[in-house]
């Protein structure tokens, strides 16, 4: 049979036309189709998820050891979803670095979280978006703490206050067991009130009461209402808003506390006197709105209201927890505690510790980064967020990403830390016995939003630890079997409840 005659009549040309055209458009489809999966395909990898609950069935009651876990398989920067949200977990300094440093400027925000709104909305130092009504908080707060000595000599005597009368009460118990987180909390809160009210309170006094309570019902309530977080719609089911609800309540209580302690500074403020951080604040605010040249302030009193709660929210239970971990630690590390005691009575035989003497302790010094890298309160610092597209370690980041860093995990990476899991204050000395911190242990972060008080936190550390240990050995009670260290997730890493002896030496 002859083969058909090729033929090329205009239907067929049109037809051939018309092929060929879907076909070029069906490429060039496929082709940007392609970059823009590409574009989500390059956002960071983790392990597969759940359908519109994400990974959050996967997280179980330690995410940090879990996100660890994901990072050693997926690497250190990892994708993942809590319900709709796409959240991006960092758990390697070099990723922590090059976003929070580096990449500052688009790494600094914090995400608009149903609870965070709650508890700021927009204002204040700790949850506020990046801008620059916030830089503005945060400049005029780091150089009160700065002017006020925090971190320095003239500061020591607060802190003293506080930790002489733990010590007191610890006496009181003369050798029996007690919990001692009331002890420590109540001193903690007292230090943040002689900063910031340039007063310290008795326990017993209904307005410190009061600040004490509504700042536990914070901690308690808003750790259990993280759901309303990712799926703030549950908030309308009766029953399922009950944490934000007592959360609201004890905010208010804390903030008509916090407005009562302003309204006093304000009736009683002298220029030339300028006792805490209430003053300073209200000291650059009237220079602000003063200053001619100058149309705008972002200094306000809403905002100063705002900037101390974040102080009391931020700096009491992540100082109180670490010293709580810290008795701990050393009740059930013996040989750590005689160690510290032992350079204590070699160095200052009786004499009380002070910030001068950090670089003669350097065993003690190594045991306070160590209960840091072990036990870091903040197991997840803040929530950062994005503020534009970008990029990090190569994969793609859109802007309003949550970004959080695994503190915990930074410092219990095998690769970096030999035996993470062992309480080894020794991984802190160098061959000299002289104390060596790796550029990559930051229990406090880095970047524009670090720990503004990590310096008074350093102090409250060192100050507390050392006398204690000076006037006590820490003893498991006879009979008593120490709690596990595993610790509770809330908003921060919970230190179990558990009872010491405080035993005279
Ligand atoms: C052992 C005690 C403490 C630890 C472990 C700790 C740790 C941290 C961490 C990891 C962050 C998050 C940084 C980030 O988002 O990148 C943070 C933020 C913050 N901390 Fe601390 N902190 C402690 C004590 C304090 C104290 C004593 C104060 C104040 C009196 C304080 C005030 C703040 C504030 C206001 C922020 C938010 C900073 C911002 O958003 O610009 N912290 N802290």
């Amino acid at each position: 049979m002859a083969s058909p005659k090729l033929q090329t009549s205009p239907t067929r040309l049109f037809v051939g036309d018309t092929t060929y055209g879907l076909a070029l458009v069906l490429v060039l489809l496929l082709v940007f189709m392609n970059k823009k999966s590409r574009r989500t395909g390059t956002f960071p990898p983790g392990p597969p998820a759940w359908p519109l609950l994400g990974h959050l069935p996967l997280l179980g009651r330690r995410p940090h050891v879990k996100f660890s876990e994901w990072s050693r398989e997926y690497g250190p920067v990892l994708g993942v979803k809590f319900g709709p949200q796409q959240v991006v977990v960092l758990n390697g300094y070099a990723a922590v670095r090059e976003a929070l440093v580096t990449k500052a400027e688009v790494f600094s925000s914090r995400p608009d979280l149903y609870l965070m709104r709650l508890f700021s909305n927009g204002k204040g130092i700790g949850l506020a978006p990046y801008c620059a009504k916030w830089k503005a908080q945060r400049k005029v707060t780091d150089r009160a703490l700065r002017n006020l000595g925090v971190g320095k000599l003239s500061f020591e005597p607060k802190i003293m206050e506080e930790v002489e009368d733990f010590v007191s009460a610890a006496e009181g118990y003369d050798g029996a067991a007690f919990n001692p987180k009331y002890h420590i909390a109540v001193g903690v809160l007292n230090i943040i009130c002689h900063l910031v009210f340039g007063r310290r309170f008795q326990h017993d006094d209904p307005l410190f009461v009061k600040l004490y309570n509504a700042l536990e019902d914070i901690s308690r309530h808003g750790g259990s209402a993280q759901h309303l977080n990712i799926f703030p719609a549950l908030r309308h089911v009766p029953g399922l808003n009950a944490g934000a609800m007592h959360t609201m309540r004890a905010v208010r209580e804390g903030r008509d506390f916090v407005r009562e302690m302003i309204g006093q500074h304000r009736a009683t403020y002298d220029p030339e006197n300028i006792r805490d951080y209430i003053d300073a604040y209200l000291h650059q605010l009237q220079k602000e709105r003063e200053d001619g040249e100058k149309s705008v302030t972002y200094l306000s009193d809403e905002e100063l209201e705002q900037n101390v709660f974040d102080l009391f929210i931020a700096g009491s239970e992540s100082t109180a927890t670490t010293l709580q971990w810290a008795t701990l630690l050393l009740m059930v590390n013996p040989e750590v505690q005689e160690k510290v005691q032992q350079e204590l009575d070699d160095v200052l035989g009786d004499r009380q510790t002070s910030v001068l003497d950090r670089a003669s302790l350097p065993y003690t010094q190594a045991t306070i980064q160590e209960i840091l890298r072990f036990r870091p309160s903040a197991t997840f610092g803040l929530p950062h967020a994005t503020t534009a597209d970008t990029t990090l370690q190569g994969y793609d980041v859109p802007a309003g990403t949550q970004v959080l860093v695994n503190v915990w995990g930074m410092g219990m990476d095998p690769a970096l830390w030999r035996r993470p899991g062992t309480f080894d204050p020794t991984r802190f000395l160098d061959t000299e016995g002289k104390l060596s911190v790796p550029e990559y242990f930051k229990p406090f972060l880095v970047g524009r939003r670090a720990c503004i008080g990590s310096q008074l936190a350093k102090m409250q550390l060192l100050l507390y630890i050392t006398t204690i240990l000076q006037r006590f050995s820490l003893r498991v009670p006879e009979g008593a079997t120490p709690p596990s260290l595993d610790g509770n997730l809330g908003v921060i890493l919970q230190c179990p409840s558990f009872r010491m002896c405080a035993v005279p030496r």
